[in-house]
C-alpha cells in the first residue's frame, strides 16, 4: 500500500461510534490554519443560522485549551451526567453544547494537558455525550493542524470542513496547510469563510479593506473551492459575543454557507 493509501485509510481505522442513543446526521468541522481568525464565532453563528432554519443543531467545542463556545451562547451552568453519559447543555434556542468549560469547576481554570489527554477528551465528547437527535453538529477545532484536528478527522465521521481565514497575504500558506490536511484525511472541504474582510464607513458606507486587498478569492480558485461568505469587522458581532447573545446576532454574510449546508441533508 502506498503512503497516500495508508493516510487515506487512517480515518476509517480509528473511527469511533457515537453514544448508542445519538443520531447525528451531519458533522461539520470548522477549522483555521492559525488562531485569532474568529473561528469560534463562525462555528457558533453557523449553528445559530441552521437552528433558525428549524434544524436541530449542536456544537462540540474541540478547542479544549481555549474553549469559548459556551460563553457566546450565555451558557454557564455545569453539565451533568447520568449513568448513561454526559448530558449536553442547551442554549436559549436549544442548540446542544458540549465544552470542557461546562465540566470544569471554574471557567477560569487553565487546561494544562498534554496532546493525548486533550485528544481523548474530544473523543469522549463524541462517544460519551448523550447528543440524541442532531441534524447538524458543528465542531470547533483548535487552530492549526496538530494532534486534536487529526484526532477529530480520524475519529469522527466528518461530512465536511469549513475553513476560516482572514484576508492577509500570509494566509495563503496557512490555508494551504488546512486544505492539504483535509485532503490527506479524505474529508470534503465545503468552502472558505473570510472573517475581518472589511469595515463599512459609518458616514459614506464605503467598504474599507483594513488588512489590504483580500487574497481569499485567489486561494479559493487555486484549490477549486467556494468562498462561502465574507464577514466584515462589525461592532454588532463583538457586542453579540460580549453580551453572550450570539443567538440574537443578525447578518446575512453566510447565506451561501447555509445553502451548501442545507444541500448536505
Ligand atoms: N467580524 C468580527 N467583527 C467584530 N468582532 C469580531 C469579529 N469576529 C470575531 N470578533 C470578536 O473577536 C472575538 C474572538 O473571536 P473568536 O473567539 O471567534 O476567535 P478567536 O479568539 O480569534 O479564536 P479562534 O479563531 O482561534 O477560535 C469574539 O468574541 C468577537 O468579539
Amino acid at each position: 500500500m502506498s503512503v497516500d493509501e495508508v493516510q487515506k485509510n487512517i480515518k476509517n481505522n480509528f473511527s469511533i461510534p457515537p453514544h448508542k442513543t445519538s443520531n447525528i446526521k451531519k458533522v461539520i468541522g470548522v477549522v483555521s490554519g492559525k488562531g485569532g481568525v474568529g473561528k469560534s464565532l463562525i462555528t457558533s453563528y453557523l449553528a445559530v443560522l441552521m437552528n433558525r432554519k428549524g434544524y436541530k443543531t449542536a456544537v462540540l467545542d474541540a478547542d479544549i485549551t481555549g474553549p469559548s463556545i459556551p460563553k457566546v451562547f450565555g451558557v454557564h451552568e455545569k453539565a451533568m451526567a447520568n449513568s448513561d453519559g454526559i448530558i449536553p447543555k442547551l442554549s436559549k434556542n436549544r442548540t446542544k453544547i458540549m465544552s470542557l468549560n461546562l465540566l470544569l469547576d471554574s471557567e477560569d481554570t487553565p487546561v494544562i494537558w498534554r496532546g493525548p489527554v486533550i485528544a481523548s477528551t474530544v473523543k469522549q465528547f463524541w462517544s460519551d455525550v448523550l447528543w440524541e437527535d442532531v441534524d447538524y453538529m458543528f465542531v470547533d477545532m483548535p487552530p492549526g493542524t496538530g494532534d486534536v484536528p487529526l484526532t477529530v478527522f480520524q475519529s469522527l465521521p466528518v461530512d465536511g470542513v469549513i475553513i476560516v481565514t482572514s484576508p492577509q497575504e500570509l494566509v495563503s500558506m496557512i490555508v494551504s496547510k488546512a486544505v492539504n490536511m483535509a485532503n490527506t484525511m479524505n474529508v470534503p472541504i465545503l468552502g472558505i469563510v473570510e472573517n475581518y474582510s472589511y469595515i463599512t464607513c459609518g458616514n459614506c458606507h464605503e467598504k474599507i479593506s483594513v488588512f489590504g486587498e483580500s487574497h481569499t478569492d485567489e486561494i479559493a480558485e487555486k484549490f477549486g473551492l467556494k468562498v462561502l461568505g465574507k464577514i466584515p469587522i462589525d461592532p454588532s458581532i463583538a457586542s453579540a459575543c460580549d453580551k453572550e447573545a450570539i443567538e440574537e446576532l443578525q447578518g446575512d454574510w453566510l447565506e451561501l454557507a447555509e445553502e451548501v449546508l442545507c444541500n448536505l441533508q
